[in-house]
């Protein structure tokens, strides 16, 4: 039986997949902002993208923006993330930051998960899952590739190593080229649960030709998709609740 991965009563890797909003404001106002308006959404959890905050730079406002989102959110787990820019995301920081940063978080007791990208330097995920852990927060090993769709072997390899540097959650995005490159996705995905996969797993296809695998999860495998708010934080995203009908929709059939 696979380990499900349970955060304020939401249980991540059984049933239906979770669906989880990002934060994309750049400052204090809007993240409040959009914190107010998520709530009026039907999503399960809530990520952060830190990296899209202008103050990300200074922690103290890093943890004042934390202490506020969090006293929004009414009890949503939250999900803190930084995404480098080589990975798709705002900016790039140094290594001893992104630790630093991630740290911090984790210390002050409001986040649920934090997401490590798979590629940092190996000893940085290592502390960060230690620490996590140690404060009773779970990881997300992730890694996001915004220019190709790698052979499925080497999508499944990657899965398994953030599964063997303990992460809680392996998570991966990549980005299509070709519908052959979908099902590569979903046949990774797929072959991750059905013969290594000891814990949940998250998996996407970016941009349009991928949508079907932020639809299909509960069926290939994934447990938990990203829908969008009032604005994406990667390509493909589809709205909240349109992706909770599809979803129901699936979960009928299954
Ligand atoms: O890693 C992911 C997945 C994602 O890139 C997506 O494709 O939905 C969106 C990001 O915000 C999140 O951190």
């Amino acid at each position: 039986m696979k380990n499900t991965v349970k955060v304020k009563g939401v249980t991540i890797g059984e049933g239906m997949p979770k669906i989880c909003v990002p934060m994309v404001g750049n400052t204090l106002s809007n993240l409040l902002e959009e914190a107010t308006y998520l709530n009026t959404l039907d999503a399960d959890l809530v990520e952060w993208r830190v990296d899209f905050f202008e103050d990300v730079l200074e922690l103290d406002k890093v943890k004042e923006a934390l202490n506020k989102i969090h006293a929004l959110l009414h009890n949503k787990p939250l999900i803190f993330t930084f995404r480098s820019a080589k990975e798709g995301g705002e900016r790039e920081i140094s290594s001893e930051y992104y630790v630093s940063l991630n740290i911090e978080a984790v210390k002050t007791g409001l986040v649920d998960l934090i997401d490590v990208e798979l590629f940092s330097n190996e000893n940085d995920v290592k502390t960060l899952v230690e620490k996590a852990h140690q404060y009773g927060v779970y990881v997300i090993i992730s890694n996001h590739d915004f220019h190709q769709t790698p052979p499925k072997e080497e999508i499944v390899s990657r899965l398994r190593k953030a599964q063997d540097l303990s992460g809680d959650i392996p998570k991966i995005a990549v980005m299509p080229r070709n519908t052959a490159d979908v099902l590569t996705l979903l046949d990774a995905t797929n072959t991750m649960k059905e013969q290594y996969a000891t814990r949940p797993i998250i998996t996407m296809s970016m941009a349009g030709e991928g949508v079907i695998s932020r639809l299909a999860g509960e069926v290939f495998g994934s447990a938990l998709t990203f829908g969008a708010a009032k604005k994406a934080s990667a390509p493909g995203q589809v709205a909240v609740d349109e992706l909770r009908q599809v979803l129901n929709l699936l979960h009928k059939s299954l």
